[in-house]
């Protein structure tokens, strides 16, 4: 008997919940959640067995990343080891470009302009989604705002994942990046709110002063977000008033994520057979049985 035969008459037999041997499948995700669901497989022309990428876009300051972390806390992955989360996130900061040596002094003047497109490597965010999406382990760039570049000799290890979170200003704003995405999220924060907390923020987690935030943020950050970040608010499938505030929206991209979890039909396959499907890793949703493929 062929070993697909063989597992295809296991997962109809009653001892199927002690065959060990599952427990190293690598998960398959198909993103058709349910009949009446809107149906992700063919959405950005990567065969179904994929992440489900979601980007996140919004103005500086606008809560992207602390939507995002409330979306893994409210999943229950923020505390996971990085090789058993089902949702990651990863921030287009990472892809800042590296700047040449005229370009570096000004950066460190904040004359620099890293809110227009020309500041990010698109090419690398882009083909680093794509190994994502052929459901790649990656490695992951650290940015280092102090030194306005990529920490040498760091990075951190994306593993594969059911559902992966992009965030950045820009997410939305270069095409092919853009199409990849399963689900759009823009982050609507006003913009004074923005402003106040970008002050403190960069003054303290980013070594900046306040005369030089105030700068850069009247001669580049304002009028690129006008020209290059808001227009791309059209694109959004969801858009998110207020950020991290709005427990409404979050809760609502949480359900479906959760239902799109849930609905992952070889977990449910892997839960089933291994007797598994009364446990729960996110809220309501059957556990991941092994590792995805992961390493141990
Ligand atoms: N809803 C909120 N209320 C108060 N402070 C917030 C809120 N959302 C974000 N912040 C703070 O504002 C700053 C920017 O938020 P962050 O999520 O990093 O924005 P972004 O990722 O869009 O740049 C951070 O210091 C963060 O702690
Ligand atoms: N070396 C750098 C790189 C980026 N910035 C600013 O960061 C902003 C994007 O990050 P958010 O977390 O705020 O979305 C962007 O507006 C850049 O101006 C920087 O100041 N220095």
């Amino acid at each position: 008997m062929s070993m697909s035969g063989f597992l295809q008459k296991c997962r109809a037999s009653a001892y199927c919940g002690v065959l060990k041997i599952r427990k190293s499948y690598r998960p398959i995700h198909t993103y058709k959640m349910a009949d009446k669901s809107t149906d992700y497989s063919t959405a950005n022309g990567f065969e179904s067995k994929t992440p489900f990428l979601i980007g996140v876009a919004g103005g500086t300051a606008s809560g992207k990343s602390t939507v995002c972390q409330r979306i893994m806390e409210k999943l229950g992955q923020q505390h996971k080891e990085q090789t058993e989360r089902r949702v990651v996130c990863i921030s287009q900061d990472s892809f800042y470009r590296t700047l040449t040596p005229s370009e570096r002094l000004r950066a460190e003047r904040g004359q620099f302009n890293f809110d227009h497109p020309d500041a990010f490597d698109d090419k690398k965010l882009l083909a680093i989604l794509k190994d994502i999406l052929a459901g790649k382990k990656v490695e992951i760039p650290e940015y280092d705002y102090i030194t306005n570049s990529i920490s040498p000799n760091r990075s951190h290890t994306i593993y594969p994942a059911d559902v992966v979170l992009i965030e950045g200003i820009l997410v939305f704003y270069f095409p092919e990046v853009r199409e990849l995405f399963h689900m759009k999220l823009f982050v609507d924060t006003d913009s004074d709110t923005r402003l106040a907390r970008r002050v403190p923020r960069d003054i303290m987690e980013r070594g900046r002063d306040l005369e030089q935030v105030l700068n850069q943020y009247m001669n580049f950050v304002k009028p690129a977000f006008e020209e290059f970040c808001l227009p791309t608010k059209k694109f959004a499938d969801v858009i998110i008033p207020r950020g991290a505030d709005n427990l409404v929206a979050i809760d609502l991209i949480v359900q479906h994520i959760s239902d799109y979890l849930k609905r992952s039909p070889v977990d449910k396959t892997i839960a089933l057979e291994l007797g598994l499907s009364s446990q729960s890793s996110v809220p309501g949703s059957p556990q991941r049985a092994g590792k995805g493929g992961r390493p141990h």
